[in-house]
């Protein structure tokens, strides 16, 4: 549907705006109000045929979606519960190129920073944390890994197509096959560069080496402590081998007060996480039945209300650049 492209920059490179017609295989799609801004392009909302829908535009040359194509066509092939459907996609000329998907919600990162103190509660935490790992489960049995595991690559489904207790993973630019041809494993190669975002970067991706499923389970963690307990102790920290230095403290240390207020359990899945090594599967199912078992102890139902339905938890957002920058 979407092809690879050179990654030369060409001087047709642009985005299309508002109000813009967009032309796909099958069919075409006005543009309607942006939903986001990402590296090389925008995301649109669009609705076609009553169905609520978004638009993913990036310039021609420096589009990587294409990998995203293969992901949500391998994810749609499987009929997978937590990715968007990709409905169609295009390119014009060397201007653009765009894939039409699933509508989703506001991303966790925004919606944790619009809750009271920017925590979550316990019961919208762990349920988030239950789906999130089994979109990675999900993803990594259609043969591919995200490599940019974090909180801002997740959200609940639109309310409008009645998908809104579902939480969808989205954002493949960084994703690999982690396997071949044969459908062997890849073997590590050694040094790469750096990928994926620093707060959430296993201590592997630190030490620059090549990165497998347990790294992006290791990225989940982060996700997990952050979405329960509300920070990570590395949230102001910006230089990378000083968040590395720090994530090293949570384990030895620092870890009882890195998972202070947490479930017994998260201690059991740190130590098992990081008793991965390269070529392992990760033992999803064990943690999604501990995470399950902690919501069964205190009394959690799986389709209760997520915070951000409850207006009453979420807060003005009129301060939230300077209280952003006082607790990270
Ligand atoms: N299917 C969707 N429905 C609604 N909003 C979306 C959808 N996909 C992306 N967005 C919004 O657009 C923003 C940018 O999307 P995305 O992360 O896919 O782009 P990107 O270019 O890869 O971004 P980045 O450079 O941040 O990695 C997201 O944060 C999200 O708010």
């Amino acid at each position: 549907m979407v092809e690879a492209m050179s990654s030369q920059q060409t001087d047709t490179d642009r985005l299309p705006v508002t109000g813009e017609i967009v032309r796909g295989h099958n069919n075409d799609f006005s543009l309607g109000d942006v939903l986001g801004d990402g590296g090389y392009g925008t995301v649109f909302s669009c609705i076609y045929q009553g169905r609520h829908l978004a638009v993913k535009v990036e310039k021609y040359s420096k589009s990587m979606l294409f990998v995203e194509a293969s992901v949500l066509k391998a994810a749609n092939q499987r009929k997978l519960k937590h990715f968007c459907t990709m409905f169609d996609g295009g390119s014009l000329n060397k201007e653009y190129v765009f894939i039409v998907m699933t509508l989703l919600g506001k991303d966790l990162h925004r919606l944790r920073a619009e809750q009271v103190d920017r925590k979550f509660s316990m019961s919208t935490g762990l349920r988030i944390a239950i789906q999130t790992l089994e979109a990675i489960k999900e993803l990594h049995e259609a043969l591919f890994m995200s490599r940019d595991i974090k909180p801002g690559n997740f959200a609940p489904g639109n309310r409008l197509n009645q998908q809104h207790k579902n939480i969808f993973m989205f954002d493949f630019g960084l994703a690999r096959r982690y396997v071949d041809k044969n459908n062997n494993l890849h073997a590590p190669r050694g040094e790469v560069g750096w990928r994926g975002t620093t707060r959430y970067g296993s201590l592997v991706a630190h030490s620059r080496q090549d990165l497998s499923r347990r790294d992006d389970v290791e990225s989940w963690y982060y996700l997990l402590v952050e979405v329960t307990k509300g920070c990570l102790p590395w949230r102001l920290v910006t230089d990378r081998v000083a968040v590395q230095q720090a994530k090293m403290r949570a384990r030895s240390e620092e870890r009882a007060s890195f998972l202070t207020g947490c479930p017994p359990c998260f201690d059991e899945i740190l130590t098992d996480i990081d008793s991965l090594s390269f070529y392992d599967t990760p033992r999803y199912n064990s943690y999604i039945e501990k995470l399950q078992k902690v919501c069964s102890e205190r009394g959690i139902r799986m389709n209760e209300h997520w915070d951000w339905e409850d207006e009453s938890s979420v807060r003005n957002t009129s301060n939230l650049a300077s209280e952003c920058s006082a607790r990270g």
